[in-house]
């Protein structure tokens, strides 16, 4: 599968909208959905239940056809393909599920040789290929088990070496860890991470944790009620978040939450009278915030409060998340200061 000559991107969704028509009228599922996902990346998608994520995902293969706009796969039109020309299309896009959809019926053996068998590969060639798939996800002592005897993350390997037989070019991943527990989630995201790097596919992956956008995804859009709000570079939408709801998912991923006697008395309009103004302090890069906090004191006379901090990492790129109070009275001045900085600040409230 070559890339669109136009765009040189792996999907293309192109103003796409979708609506259904329900008993009730009407839904706008998608709106105005535009959005490159480049050859050889992994991207994630965010958003809350019903936000459309499913619809979009379920577009690239043909499972959903937009209403406006298209979708691109590889610069062939998705949606306005019928017969040999969509399954063709969907050959090359490949797809893993939360709950697995494993064949109760057929050893671990058997379900990764289902798509070959519907594919008519010959039979001499099936074997080889699943024994090397097999393989690839580490599950050789499993061959010949049955789904039910699987651990939930063993499945999901299947699932991964079942969408990987037709040597797809494109993977496409609804919520693959969300039944998995945190350790076996990171295993499955490792794997998924394995093969986009050994085998250059794309990845589009749906999503409700940012923490897996974190772990693995080099990019990501927000989509909310059927638009997206943000998109970009996964470390640039952690560091300078600017849609209230991508603030929202990162305020539950980066690890610091006000301590409970503070975020019980958080107030959003600063109150007359004494107070603190609570702020939260990102920093991208190497970026020492303690000289800074350090010189705040020291030229601008600010006593800074420190009230939680974490340092996480996007790829290799460290970048960072410190809640601090200071006299409200100062905050504009040591906001401003800290600005100047190359550090980001954004006041959570005010505690009296
Ligand atoms: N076949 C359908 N018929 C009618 N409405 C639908 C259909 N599929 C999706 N919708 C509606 O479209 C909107 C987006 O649904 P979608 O499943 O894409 O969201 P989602 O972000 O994947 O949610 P979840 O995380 O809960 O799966 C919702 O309002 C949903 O009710």
């Amino acid at each position: 599968m070559s890339t669109s000559p136009q765009t040189g991107a792996a999907i293309r969704f192109e103003k796409v909208g979708k609506s259904f028509e329900t008993a009730s009228g009407r839904v706008a599922a998608l709106q105005d959905v535009s959005l490159d996902v480049a050859p050889g990346s992994i991207c994630g998608i965010i958003g809350r239940s019903g936000a459309g994520k499913s619809t979009l995902l379920r577009m690239v293969n043909g499972l959903e056809r937009p209403t406006e706009g298209s979708v691109l796969v590889a610069g062939r039109d998705v949606g306005r393909a019928k017969g040999p020309a969509l399954r063709a299309i969907r050959r090359e896009v490949g797809m893993i599920f939360q709950h697995f959809n494993l064949l109760a019926s057929r050893t671990v053996y058997g379900n990764i040789a289902l798509p070959l068998e519907i594919a008519g590969v010959p039979a001499s060639r099936i074997r080889p290929r699943v024994m090397d798939l097999i393989a690839r996800v580490g599950l050789q002592a499993q061959a010949d088990r049955y789904p039910a005897a699987l651990s939930g993350g063993q499945k999901q390997r299947v699932g991964i070496a079942r969408a990987l037989a037709t040597e797809p070019k494109v993977l496409l991943s609804d919520e693959a860890t969300s039944a998995l527990d945190p350790e076996t989630t990171q295993t499955v995201l490792a794997l998924l991470r394995d093969i986009n790097r050994d085998l250059g596919l794309t990845i589009l992956l749906i999503t409700h944790e940012m923490a897996v956008l974190r772990d693995i995804a080099s990019h990501m859009a927000v989509i909310e009620a059927g638009r997206i709000v943000e998109a970009g570079e996964t470390y640039d939408v952690f560091v300078r978040p600017n849609h209230p709801t991508t603030r929202s998912f990162l305020s539950g991923v980066t690890g610091i939450t006000l301590p409970a006697f503070i975020a019980g008395k958080l107030e959003t309009a600063r109150p007359g009278g004494a107070s603190a103004e609570v702020i939260r302090v990102t920093f991208a890069g190497h970026h020492a915030t303690d000289p800074m906090l350090a010189r705040l004191t020291s030229e601008l006379g600010v006593a800074v409060n420190i009230l939680a901090g974490a340092i996480e990492e996007i790829g290799a790129r460290p970048f960072g998340n410190l809640l601090i109070s200071v006299e409200a009275a100062q905050g504009a001045e040591a906001r401003a200061y800290l600005e100047r900085h190359g550090l980001l600040t954004e006041v959570l409230g005010y505690v009296r």
